[in-house]
């Protein structure tokens, strides 16, 4: 069976979201994934991790102004100086927290510019952050992110991300696989991964009930074989879970949809 991570910026949302650390523990995971660190002391969250016995698995580098509506800001050429500089960032904190991989979101197209200037801004960064990130054991991803939720989004197919990732060719440059947006955008999830993990490009698994992004085991997608077949593939990553529970922020809400989580991992 795979290794399951709680994203903590979408399970709990009954909590506050220091206390999330412990409900997970207490849920059984013994990772953690989340999407932005920077409201907190890398010190503290270090701290719920030690006292939790937690792993850090996978956060996101600053994505620009996330309050306004941006989502990355690694494709845009105006924003390259404030792209290394949170990047940087990441990686102070992605030591604190013994985190072995970083998020970077490729951000919305803006109008009026040439996408081949996009597209070199982005492949200039994800390079240059590659090789920091490299100085100290750290992964880089990039995610495809389905259009109906983030319409405009830079990266929405996996066909793109791997030509990308390839086209860089730095080892620790990888795709993070979200089979939720993979369904929407592309679907057919058996032989995608079929097709990607075994080019060693695929940093992270990440998952969520589709169309609603609830539960994993509510809606059109059947997790219980896309897991055996993830194993049968070698995959020796995390998954991590990003939903939002369906009984929403509620007392328990979260714990109570974790039937399917502690079905394949309780004996
Ligand atoms: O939304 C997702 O999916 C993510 O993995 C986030 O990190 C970015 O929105
Ligand atoms: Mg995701």
């Amino acid at each position: 069976m795979p290794k399951f991570a709680a994203n903590l910026s979408m399970l709990y949302p009954e909590l506050a979201f220091m206390d999330r650390f412990a409900a997970a523990a207490a849920d059984g995971f013994s990772a953690v994934e989340y999407l932005f660190p920077y409201a907190f002391s890398a010190a503290d969250l270090a701290a719920q991790l030690k006292q939790h016995q937690l792993q850090q698995v996978l956060f996101n580098a600053p994505p620009g102004d996330w309050d306004a509506g941006e989502r990355g800001i690694c494709c845009l050429p105006d924003r390259q100086v404030e792209f290394r500089e949170g990047f940087l960032k990441a990686i102070d904190y992605a030591k604190t927290l013994g985190c072995p991989r970083i998020h970077v979101m490729a951000g919305l197209v803006p109008d009026g510019i040439d996408p081949e200037r996009l597209l070199a801004t982005y492949i200039s960064n994800l390079k240059w952050a590659a090789e920091q990130a490299g100085l100290e054991n750290i992964d880089v991803l990039i995610e495809p992110i389905n259009a109906r939720d983030m319409p405009g989004f830079f990266l929405h197919r996996q066909d793109q991300a791997h030509e990308i990732v390839q086209a860089i060719d730095a080892p620790n440059l990888k795709v993070q696989m979200d089979l939720y947006h993979c369904q929407i955008s592309e679907g057919d999830l058996a032989m995608k991964l079929r097709q990607y993990l075994p080019t060693g490009r695929v940093g992270h698994l990440q998952i969520a009930g589709v169309p609603a992004r609830h539960e994993p085991d509510i809606g059109e997608v059947n997790y219980p074989y896309l897991f055996a077949l993830i194993d049968e593939l070698g995959y020796d990553g995390h998954v991590g879970c990003e939903y939002r529970p369906k009984r929403g922020a509620v007392a328990d809400g979260t714990s109570d949809g974790l039937g399917w989580f502690k079905a394949l991992t309780w004996h």
